[in-house]
């Protein structure tokens, strides 16, 4: 049976830790501070938005949530961002993906300064990350290399298969990998046999949110799977990419949906909201 990377115990261990390193921090005046931007509704953000601003309170990291209509303008939002660039007591800026569609979402993304991309989308960033520099990294792949630091599982030399090619999870955890010298392979929807791929890894991520997308016959035997798929059935339950239940028995480690990447993404923001007000007193 495989390990359950526990993603709940994990996060909780990182955000106590946090909390010591922010009460610090407010003894030398400096409060963490998070500024969110929601526009619309979509469910999915909305969870995350909700775990987000309660795992902040706890630490005592600010959060500061703005809530913009569905019907928002690319103006608007744009003058959102320019405002919360030249805020001093903000450190973080984060524009929860997906927008509604009449916003250009590489136009927002790159308005945020670079400074304060909490979540490392800006080509900057990117940039930073694929040449391997120190730089703010998007929290789903800086969660899944945390939790599998957790648990000692050691990247150096392995195959790694990523099935999905996002700019928030796919692309930079590709670059992670590589950078902790994994031996990294990106797959996606075009991707001709890829059960024959997924059964070489070592280590398999998938993110491509289709439920029970990976079964037990495309998992090799004693491999680290990752699931970062989250969607909600008819039934009301979130359910992975992974059929779980299938994979267990076959796989050497798993993690849970939920209660395994998705509580590292908080944490990971959490930190990376830390790392950025620790700028205000050492640049
Ligand atoms: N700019 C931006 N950055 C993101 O990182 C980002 C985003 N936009 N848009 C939406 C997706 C989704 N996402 C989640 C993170 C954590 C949970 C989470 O906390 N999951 C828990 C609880 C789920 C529950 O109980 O409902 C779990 O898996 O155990 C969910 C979803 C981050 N995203």
């Amino acid at each position: 049976m495989a390990t359950r990377l526990d993603g709940k115990v994990v996060s909780k261990r990182i955000l106590s830790e946090l909390q010591q390193t922010v009460t610090g921090l407010a003894q030398q005046g400096v409060t963490p501070t998070l500024a969110v931007i929601l526009v619309g509704s979509d469910p999915a953000s909305q969870v995350y938005v909700r775990n987000k601003q309660r795992r902040a309170e706890e630490i005592g990291v600010r959060s500061l949530m703005f809530k913009l209509p569905e019907e928002t303008s690319q103006k608007t939002l744009l003058a959102k961002v320019a405002e919360l660039n030249q805020d001093p007591d903000v450190d973080g800026i984060l524009v929860q993906l997906p927008l509604p569609k009449q916003l250009d979402e590489r136009v927002v993304i790159n308005s945020i300064d670079p400074d304060k991309d909490v979540d490392g989308f800006s080509p900057v960033s990117v940039g930073r990350l694929w040449t391997n520099e120190p730089t703010v990294v998007a929290s789903t792949p800086y969660g899944i290399m945390a939790l599998l630091d957790a648990y000692q599982i050691d990247v150096t030399g392995k195959r790694v298969v990523i099935v999905g090619r996002s700019n928030i999870v796919g692309r930079p955890l590709a670059g992670l990998m590589v950078n902790h010298d994994a031996t990294v392979t990106i797959a996606h929807s075009k991707t001709r046999d890829l059960k024959a791929l997924t059964r070489e890894a070592d280590i398999l991520v998938v993110a491509i949110g289709v439920p029970h997308f990976i079964g037990a016959d495309a998992v090799k035997p004693g491999a680290t799977v990752i699931d970062v798929g989250i969607s909600r059935g008819a039934d009301g339950k979130l359910h992975g990419d992974v059929d779980a239940d299938a994979v267990e028995p076959v796989a050497g480690a798993l993690t849970p949906v939920p209660g395994g990447v998705g509580p590292m993404t908080i944490a990971s923001l959490m930190a990376q909201t830390v790392e950025l007000a620790k700028r205000r007193l050492h640049g």
